[in-house]
């Protein structure tokens, strides 16, 4: 499923966080976003996916202009079409980790089939860690059962804000590893937001931001060292 912004603008006030955005993601490509603090990446990751409305220009999802939709068409396609791996998107405490993956089928009216739900956590590691709430399990692992959570309707689009950020070096190369398999094997359009290299690294494009424009772009056999010379400014 293609998302493209078409000369995004979000304005907070006097501050342009998106100053003219205008970008393509195909479907089965995994997009990084990066540039420092402040850039934009937040609100970028944010238009795209709905979760906010450009003060000007469009956001198309599968050929559907986002400002074409109200709030509960917004819903109803973030829910069905839209996987979020988001640090924000907090597991519910008082459900078991096996419950919390289940959410979003329950949500949308679905039901789960025998087996899925472990599946899903079997793929982040975590089969074992099925019945345990989200306060008996350490950072990385919620983190991995919010990934599971956000894959499990096999949505077409994933957003995700550093995916990998609470997780050790280990961890980290298994779950770049899964998300990069799902884009390959089931075509799914990928963006997310990093500041490390090596997550980057994982890529089709990198995409730099600054002040709310995009500066410049890496695209080919990406490595951890062409990306962080590029963020040096050395290449
Ligand atoms: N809700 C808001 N109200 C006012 N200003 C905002 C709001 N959200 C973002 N901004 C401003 O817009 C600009 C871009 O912010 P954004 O969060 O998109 O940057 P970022 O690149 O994601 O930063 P970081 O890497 O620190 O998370 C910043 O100047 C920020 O202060």
């Amino acid at each position: 499923m293609k998302v493209e912004l078409r000369a995004v603008r979000r304005t907070y006030g006097t501050v342009a966080a998106l100053d003219g955005v205008t970008a393509g993601f195909e479907a089965g490509t995994l997009t990084a976003i990066m540039g420092p603090s402040g850039s934009g990446k937040s609100t970028l990751l944010h238009c795209a996916a709905g979760l906010d409305r450009p003060t000007e220009g469009t956001v198309v999802i599968d050929g559907t202009d986002l400002g074409s939709l109200n709030e509960h068409g917004l819903t109803v396609l973030r829910r069905e079409r839209i996987g979020f791996v988001f640090q924000a998107f907090n597991l519910v405490s008082a459900l078991t980790a096996e419950q919390n993956v289940a959410l979003p089928l329950r949500l949308a009216g679905r039901s789960a089939a025998p087996g899925l739900v472990l599946q899903a956590l079997a793929e982040v590691g975590l089969d074992d860690r099925a019945r345990h709430r989200p306060n008996g399990l350490s950072g990385g692992e919620q983190q991995r059962v919010a990934i599971a959570r956000a894959l499990i309707t096999k949505p077409a689009v994933v957003f995700a804000d550093e995916p990998t950020g609470q997780l050790d070096t280990q961890t980290s190369r298994q779950v770049l590893g899964m998300l990069r398999r799902l884009v390959d094997d089931h075509g799914q359009t990928m963006i997310m937001v990093t500041h490390d290299p090596v997550t980057a690294s994982y890529a089709d494009r990198v995409i730099f931001l600054e002040d709310g424009r995009i500066v410049d772009e890496l695209t080919g056999a990406l490595t951890a060292e062409t990306v962080a010379a590029r963020m040096a400014g050395t290449c």
